[in-house]
């Protein structure tokens, strides 16, 4: 009955959780629901739209829970963002990141509304209510000690100050606000970027219950970074050099860095944004501050499929270092919070020019990583986990490279939260689900078959009738009546296994057919897989050979330029003894030239000039 893709059995980077959003008129773009939670458990059923329903088979897919449209964001927060706290707490990196169709909620999710806190607030709101006053102070330590040699780090008074002076000399240009500026400027909050800092937060969900557990002789410090990943390129949302112009942004590389903190014994350092400011956070308040201001310089526009669109993945790095009471950083880890862009279709997104440039490269890096979310649950031919190949592209490096070299104490963990709108697109949102889910099934459910099988009950019936009426028309002559009726009854008893026999064939030839088309589609996607992944090698290889190309050309520049200059003496003796074998044999030309020459001696004549002329002096030099 059922077509089974393998159960995971690899390690697992990301726990994978599916939040529905509450659809509403402006979300909804099917006619019907197609997505079903099955109650009390962790599976959703697709059930494609009706005049589809010949062609698909309806999809069973498991996630490690699912957050239906009633779930509350402290609900989600408590299950997917707690763990990964307390993990960098205890100085283990973690990775949060929201997938989804455009405006199926992701940015609602991560950093909430006007009423409601999102996963991010809450985040920072636990760690500083649970720091305390354990927390360092900023002029009395040495954090420059850690792996920030390659980080601009200031402290959030110094670096709120120099974002107002340079927002109060321009104006607030609408069109460069954030994302969620742009909510709250919707929200009639405010219309001026100087007054960023008096944005209040809500107040709900109320985490006042909620805490992590401290080493209680250490002390922490906190430091907030954010950058964006627009076009392929990083850049820093902190940078106030260039707020009142994005296009001086000036982009950042994602490197090891060249010296790593003195507790760090693992033999792989992790990679690091370079050149990224680190703001030092010292309560909740001023954490917000630095998160708006971020937010305030993220790439967002409008769209037809959102109103508020971000058009850049965007990363905020939650630094936790602990200290001993003396002041020697003894750990740190970071959590990531990653708010990815949406996928969307030029069509429905109506997007064109420099939208629809951005929504290719949105696009184009959220297939690799739904290529990587894919294999981290397959074993390749040799019983090995599957190579992941999240060198792809620079939005699968940021996300999985710390996780699988195994860099930072044995990597990562990581949970994504897949958003969608059960009314949403069809075809965007199973394509989503398709990749990112942990375990997927082909159905072919009970009442859908009947459905189905329809047609075949009405002919049954319809020659069933007929028979009948025939049989009816005999018997009538010769017949009594009881036998009529019995003989009625077994005729009917008969055309009921008839019908019951067809109908079961019917659903026998439906289930097979569902099934090679599940098959031919899973051979065709793996061949697709295959195919890119192919691409992907041929172009790295030649990439590699292109780099090592360039890098011989230089090398052997390096050479030549390094190539010692012959000794002026040497070179003058050089070119004397050169000079002194050229007039040598010039003379030895000229003797020869002058000994057959009919007018020996003579220079000239009246009829052309001797080439000779001139030469008799040669000697003198
Ligand atoms: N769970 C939810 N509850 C209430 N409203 C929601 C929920 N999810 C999303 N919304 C609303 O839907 C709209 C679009 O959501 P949001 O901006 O979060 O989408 P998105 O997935 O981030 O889109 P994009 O990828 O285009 O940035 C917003 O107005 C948001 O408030």
């Amino acid at each position: 009955m059922e077509s089974t893709k393998s159960p995971p059995t690899t390690a697992q980077l990301f726990q994978v959780f599916l939040r529905l959003r509450p659809s509403s008129p402006q979300s909804s773009v099917s006619e019907t629901r197609f997505l079903t939670p099955a109650p009390g458990q962790n599976f959703v059923y697709v059930t494609p739209p009706q005049e589809r329903n010949r062609f698909r088979a309806i999809e069973k897919f498991g996630f490690t829970r699912i957050f239906d449209e009633l779930s509350e964001q402290k609900d989600v927060f408590v299950e997917t963002v707690m763990p990964l706290l307390q993990q960098a707490i205890n100085g283990r990196d973690g990775t949060l990141a929201t997938l989804g169709v455009t405006g199926s909620g992701k940015t609602h999710t991560i950093l909430g509304s006007k009423d409601q806190k999102g996963m991010t607030q809450m985040a920072l709101d636990v760690l500083f209510s649970s720091v305390g006053d354990r927390i360092v102070d900023y002029n009395k330590v040495d954090i420059m000690t850690s792996d920030h040699t390659e980080a601009i780090l200031t402290d959030a008074a110094t670096f709120h100050e120099r974002m107002n002076s340079a927002l109060v000399k321009t104006p607030i240009k609408r069109r460069i606000l954030g994302k969620f500026l742009a909510h709250k400027l919707q929200d009639g909050h405010t219309s001026k970027r100087s007054s960023l800092a008096h944005i209040s937060t809500p107040k709900a969900p109320d985490v006042s219950d909620l805490s992590v557990d401290l080493d209680s002789k250490s002390k922490y410090a906190v430091l907030i970074s954010m950058y964006e990943l627009y076009n392929d390129r990083i850049f820093d949302l902190l940078d106030d050099s260039s707020i009142n112009n994005q296009n001086r942004r000036k982009a950042l590389i994602f490197k090891k860095p060249s010296t790593t903190p003195a507790w760090d014994t693992s033999k792989e350092s992790k990679k690091v944004v370079s050149g990224l400011r680190k703001i030092y956070a010292k309560n909740f308040q001023e954490a917000l501050q630095i998160l708006e201001h971020g937010q305030a310089s993220r790439r967002a526009s409008p769209t037809h499929s959102n109103s508020v669109s971000s058009r850049s993945h965007a990363f905020l790095q939650i630094e936790v270092k602990r200290f001993s009471p003396r002041g020697n950083e003894k750990n740190g880890a970071s959590l990531h919070i990653v708010d990815l862009a949406g996928s969307e279709r030029a069509r429905t997104a109506k997007t064109a020019g420099e939208r629809l440039a951005e929504a290719g490269s949105i696009n184009r890096s959220l297939m690799c990583l739904g290529q990587c979310l894919q294999l981290q649950t397959q074993v390749s031919d040799n019983g090995k986990p599957a190579v992941v190949p999240w060198r792809q592209s620079k939005l699968t490096e940021l996300l999985f490279s710390n996780s699988f070299s195994g860099a930072g104490g044995g990597g990562q963990r990581a949970s994504m939260i897949v958003t969608a709108d059960a009314m949403g697109d069809f075809n965007a949102t199973t394509q989503i689900l398709r990749y990112s889910a942990l375990a997927r099934e082909v159905t072919v459910p009970r009442a859908a078959s009947r459905q189905i099988s329809g047609m075949s009950d009405s002919s049954a019936a319809s020659s069933a009738l007929e028979e009948l009426t025939a049989l009816s028309t005999t018997l009538s002559q010769d017949d009594s009546k009881d036998a009529l009726i019995a003989r009625l009854l077994s005729q009917l008893e008969e055309t009921e296994t008839r019908w019951r026999d067809a109908e079961e064939r019917c659903l026998n030839i439906e289930q097979q057919v569902r099934e090679e088309v599940a098959d031919e589609m899973e051979e065709r996607l793996e061949e697709v897989r295959r195919e890119t992944l192919e691409h992907f090698e041929m172009e790295e290889e030649w990439r590699e050979g292109y780099v090592d190309g360039k890098l011989e050309i230089l090398r052997k520049g390096i050479e030549i330029h390094e190539d010692t200059p012959p000794d002026a003496a040497e070179r003058i003796q050089e070119l004397e003894s050169e000079n002194e074998l050229l007039r040598r044999e010039v003379l030895a030309l000229r003797r020869e030239a002058l000994s057959r020459s009919p007018s020996k001696g003579r220079s000239g004549g009246r009829g052309f000039p001797s080439p000779l002329k001139g030469m008799e002096n040669l000697e003198m030099y």
